[in-house]
C-alpha cells in the first residue's frame, strides 16, 4: 500500500509484477477503488509487466479534496503519480471516466501514453444536466438512493443475483459523497471527441454487450475517433466487464499488448 503526496491530492496505489516490466496503469471508474482490476491482475502475467493501480480523487484510500473537480484535476494527478512512481511511458487501460483520464493524459503528453484500452467510456459520457439531476439526486438522498439503479448499468442480470454484487454495491455506497460528485462534474464538463480524434497510438476499445452506462455503440464510435483502432465486445457483460469476464477481458489486453504494441517477454 502506498501514498503519493501529490500537489492537491493523497493518492493511493500499489503495484504488482515485475518492478523492470513495461508499465501498465489501471484507472478505475466511477464509485469504484482499484479493487475492480483485483480478477484482472490476478490472471495477467507477472514476468515482463508492471501492473500499476490507484485510487483516483474522492474514491478508496486516497484523500478527497473539495470538489468540483475538473478532467483536467484527474490528468494531473494522474501525471503527478506516474512522476513518484518513475513511469515514462506505460500502457493505459481506463474504464469508464478512467478511460476519459486516459485519452485526455495522452493528448496533454503523448509520450506518456504507448497504447490505450478504453474500457467501457466514450469521449462524451452523457449529457451535463444527465450528470446535473444525479448530483442533486445524491445531494438529497445520498448515493444509496441511487445505487440499485447504477448496479442496474453496472452489471448484467444473472450477475446482479449474485453475493458478489453485494460487495459492489457496498464499495459504491461508501465512496464519499464529494469525491463522488467532484467526478461527476468532471464527466459533465467534459467533450474529448475533438482532442481524442488527433491521437495517434494504439487504441484498442472494449464495450458489455449489456452496458447500459455506455452502450457498445458509444465505446466502438470513441475508439474509431482515433485512426487504426480496434474494437472488441464482451458478451454477458455490463459496465464491468473485467469484474464479470474478467479471463475475456484479460485475453483482450494480452493481444492488444502482444499483437498492436509488440509486448514480448510475457
Ligand atoms: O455509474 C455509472 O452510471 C457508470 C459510470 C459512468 C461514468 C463512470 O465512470 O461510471
Amino acid at each position: 500500500m502506498k501514498i503519493a503526496r501529490l500537489s492537491s491530492a493523497d493518492i493511493h496505489w500499489c503495484e504488482d509484477g515485475d518492478p523492470q516490466g513495461v508499465p501498465v496503469v489501471f484507472a478505475n471508474s466511477l464509485g469504484t477503488d482499484l479493487r475492480l482490476w483485483d480478477k484482472v491482475i490476478e490472471l495477467m502475467p507477472k514476468q515482463g509487466l508492471r501492473l500499476i493501480r490507484f485510487d483516483k480523487r474522492g474514491h478508496g484510500l486516497s484523500s478527497c479534496p473539495p470538489g468540483p473537480y475538473s478532467m483536467e484535476d484527474l490528468v494531473e494527478d494522474t501525471r503527478e503519480l506516474l512522476k513518484v512512481a518513475g513511469v515514462h511511458s506505460c500502457i493505459f487501460v481506463g474504464l469508464s471516466i478512467g478511460g476519459m483520464i486516459g485519452q485526455l493524459l495522452a493528448s496533454r503528453q503523448p509520450s506518456l501514453v504507448q497504447g490505450l484500452v478504453l474500457s467501457n467510456t466514450g469521449a462524451k459520457m452523457g449529457e451535463a444536466a444527465m450528470w446535473q439531476e444525479r448530483i442533486s439526486s445524491i445531494r438529497a438522498g445520498g448515493i444509496d438512493a441511487l445505487a440499485d439503479a447504477i448496479l442496474e448499468r453496472w452489471f448484467s442480470g444473472k450477475f446482479r443475483q449474485s453475493d458478489e454484487c453485494l460487495a459492489w454495491r457496498h464499495m459504491l455506497t461508501r465512496t464519499p459523497v464529494e469525491g463522488y460528485i467532484g467526478c461527476c462534474e468532471a464527466i459533465a464538463g467534459t467533450d474529448l471527441t475533438a482532442s481524442t480524434s488527433k491521437l495517434d497510438l494504439s487504441v484498442i476499445g472494449i464495450g458489455g454487450a449489456d452496458d447500459l452506462a455506455s452502450p457498445p455503440e458509444l465505446v466502438r464510435n470513441t475508439a474509431a475517433l482515433v485512426a487504426g483502432s480496434r474494437y472488441v465486445e464482451i458478451a454477458a457483460a455490463g459496465h464491468l466487464p473485467c469484474v464479470e469476464q474478467p479471463h475475456q477481458f484479460a485475453g483482450h489486453l494480452m493481444t492488444f499488448f502482444k499483437e498492436d504494441l509488440h509486448v514480448t517477454k510475457v
